[in-house]
């Protein structure tokens, strides 16, 4: 691969693009001078020679691949701590190093101190008193003790009031006493826990005076801090009193317990996370789209019309609907993903002074925008490999380990199904005190004006699908809430109602969710567009109403069912979708570009920046030990003697 060259229809692509890629990248990082720091922090991790990858992990063993990781993640909290010494690592940096994509490109084989960062601290923080913060803190910043979260169990993970290990008060020797009592109550699939961390955050249900008090967070020491070697016994492991987080619920030292202001406040980690994931699924969903398009500006496949030469598969139309609403996704969920951080911050401060007005809604938007997100990034990347061909489905590709990581969001952190139940109970009393005229809160204040009007005739703006996804909205959570109230009427008790009705109430949350989201989309990229060129204003306008028609396109059935949309209507929208992939179609490169996603993160021949892909899957498939040798010994041992046999 000559160096340097750069293929000539990446080129081509690049002199097409109405706008320039920088002034993309400048907006997403928040300016020039983030952009340079973001490269420079990317620079300074991915020029280290022990960090670069010398062989693909691929063909280490699993042991290797673990050890390997360990190895690596030393060396990233090293350098993360040159960082802090310069003022140069806050929590966001950490967390792009350590959870994000630079994090999932250098530690490809995932990261045994992400769940330390990820969780363990943040719930340290969230859930300690400021005694206990100062106590643990400082030690899990500076990696003296490495933790993890141990609240799933062999037999539970989406119902922790179900959680079975305990956590016993012993006023005599003022400790607690935690306890596995059944197969069913061991800890399972905590990161971390199996080598790695000696601490960690257990979730147990607190006895205390012959009472269960529900579910609370303990420290427990897991192994000894020089040996490594796992504590004595792992029944009955004693703590002492002050291992207990007591920032909400207490247990004071005669074993009398203090009510948490609120319950919910012990679920609180679970809502950081979920509002993390967010922006993670948006962010890798990028770098497969990235990898996607790239490559299908490279690649030439079968013909448009005949008399003229393979096209760039970028201009069958068919992919550019595979692809082009993924790049819209990317933006309407990095929107969306800011605006749940920001309400995130807002309300945990509230949460500080005891204010707890507003929690109930962050939880109920934290769980349908990580479900979703989660949801929709998964089939976006899977969409994007499926572009690709037999070259996608490739490890090298670096698209099915982005699948697998995503996929894993869907469950993680709160099972999707499960939270958009959460979403929906709200849902359900927010319809309610609509039908009472009760006050609603801002995310649901659209209920009321739908219920007024049965929506204006179709024009041609992102305001009226925005208009109409709440109509779609209100109607089934109208209906869902009709038909589970029927059937209390005549005569099914509340909770096998709410089952029996759980797949519309499901749909009602996305439906919700998916409204949720093209507004906010939409009124991001409004405050966006006076202060960017007006070239990259267009582009970024016709991206939005490309998620705003796709994603209403998709939804024809509810359209047709709650709105007075005509089948002319319909049209309309697939003649609008046309036009907007033909619109982006010149810029889509550009797009792509503009997210700036280093070689090294992007990882894959397919994406690469010179667009050299047939190169550079050659190169990788050469590392392959299996390629070292002409004749593998496999077929000595096994096929000669077979073959002989026949003869
Ligand atoms: C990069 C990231 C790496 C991360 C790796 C992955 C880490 C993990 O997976 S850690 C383990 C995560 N596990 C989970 O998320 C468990 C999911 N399950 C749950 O959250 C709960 O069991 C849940 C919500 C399903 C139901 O809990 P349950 O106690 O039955 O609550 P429920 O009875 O439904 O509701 C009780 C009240 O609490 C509220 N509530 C429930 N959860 C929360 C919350 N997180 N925040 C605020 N309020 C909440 C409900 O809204 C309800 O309020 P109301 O009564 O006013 O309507
Ligand atoms: C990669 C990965 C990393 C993880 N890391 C950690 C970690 O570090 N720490 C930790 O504590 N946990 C961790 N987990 C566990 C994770 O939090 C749980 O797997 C998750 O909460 C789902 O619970 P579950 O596995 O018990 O599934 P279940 O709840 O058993 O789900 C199985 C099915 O039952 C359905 N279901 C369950 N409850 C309901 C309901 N009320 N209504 C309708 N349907 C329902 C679900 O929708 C799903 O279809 C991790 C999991 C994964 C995959």
């Amino acid at each position: 691969m000559p160096a340097n060259t750069m293929n000539e229809d990446l080129k081509r692509e690049r002199q097409r693009c109405s706008f320039d890629p920088k002034e993309l990248t400048y907006l997403l990082d928040g300016g020039e001078e983030k952009t340079e720091e973001r490269r420079q922090r990317e620079k300074f991790f991915l020029d280290d020679p022990e960090l670069s990858e010398t062989a693909p992990s691929d063909y280490l063993s699993h042991k290797e691949k673990y050890e390997h990781a360990v190895k690596k993640a030393c060396i990233v909290f090293k350098k993360v701590q040159q960082l802090q010494a310069q003022g140069k690592a806050g929590m966001q940096n950490f967390r792009e190093v350590l959870g994000g994509q630079l994090g999932s490109a250098i530690l490809r084989d995932g990261n045994p101190l992400g769940l330390h960062y990820v969780m363990f601290i943040p719930t340290i923080m969230g859930q300690g008193t400021i005694e206990q913060q100062a106590e643990w803190i400082s030690k899990a910043w500076n990696l003296e003790i490495i933790g993890t979260y141990a609240q799933t169990e062999l037999g539970h993970g989406t119902f922790i009031r179900g959680l079975e290990t305990t956590a016993t008060y012993d006023p005599a020797t003022e400790e607690f006493v935690l306890n596995s009592p059944t197969l069913t109550s061991y800890k399972w699939w905590p990161g971390g826990l199996g080598h790695t961390a000696n601490y960690a955050v257990v979730v147990a249900q607190l006895y205390s005076q012959g009472i269960c008090h529900g579910i609370h967070p303990f420290i427990v020491q897991l192994r000894d801090e020089e040996t490594h070697l796992p504590m004595p016994g792992f029944e009955n492991v004693r703590i002492p009193w002050n291992y207990m987080l007591m920032k909400n619920g207490k247990v004071l030292k005669d074993g009398s317990y203090v009510k948490s202001p609120s319950s919910k406040l012990t679920y609180g980690t679970m809502i950081f996370v979920r509002v993390v994931i967010v922006q993670d699924a948006a962010n890798y969903l990028r770098k497969a789209v990235t990898i996607a398009t790239r490559y299908s500006a490279v690649r030439h496949q079968s013909h448009i019309k005949e008399s003229a030469p393979e096209p760039q598969i970028l201009d069958f139309v068919t992919q550019q609907h595979k692809l082009f609403p993924q790049l819209a996704t990317y933006f309407a969920l990095h929107y969306s993903g800011a605006w749940l951080w920001d309400m995130y911050n807002n309300v945990t401060s509230e949460l500080e002074s005891g204010e707890l007005d507003r929690l109930p809604e962050l939880h109920a938007l934290a769980c349908c925008l990580k479900a979703v997100s989660a949801a929709d990034a998964a089939q976006g990347i899977e969409t994007c490999r499926l572009a690709c061909g037999g070259h996608g489905y490739m490890s090298c590709s670096s698209l099915p380990i982005t699948y697998g990581l995503v996929t894993a969001m869907v469950t993680y952190e709160g099972e999707n199904t499960v939270l958009l139940l959460q979403t929906a109970r709200y849902l359900m009393k927010a319809w309610q005190n609509c039908l009472d005229g009760q006050p609603l809160t801002p995310s649901v204040q659209y209920l009321n004006s739908v219920r007024r009007s049965f929506g204006g005739v179709y024009h041609k703006s992102v305001p009226w699908i925005i208009a109409s996804m709440q109509r779609i909205a209100a109607g089934k959570i109208e209906t869902a809430h009709r038909h589970m109230n029927d059937k209390i009427k005549r005569g099914v008790n509340s909770e096998d109602a709410w089952n029996e009705t759980s797949i519309e109430l499901v749909a009602a949350s996305e439906a919700h969710c998916k409204a949720f989201i093209v507004e906010t989309y939409y009124n991001s990229v409004q405050q966006i567009v006076p202060s960017v060129s007006q070239q990259l204003g267009k582009a970024l306008t016709e991206l939005c109403e490309l998620y705003a028609v796709n994603t209403l396109l998709k939804n024809i059935g509810d359209l047709l069912r709650y709105s007075n949309v005509t089948t002319g209507d319909l049209e309309n929208l697939q003649r609008w979708l046309e036009e907007l992939l033909a619109a982006i179609r010149p810029n889509a490169v550009g797009i792509v570009d503009g997210f700036d996603i280093n070689d090294a993160i992007i990882a894959s021949p397919l994406g690469a920046y010179d667009g050299n892909v047939y190169e550079r899957l050659f190169a990788e498939v050469s590392k392959s030990p299996l390629n070292a040798k002409p004749v593998n010994e496999s077929f000595h041992k096994y096929l000669k003697p077979l073959l002989k046999s026949k003869m």
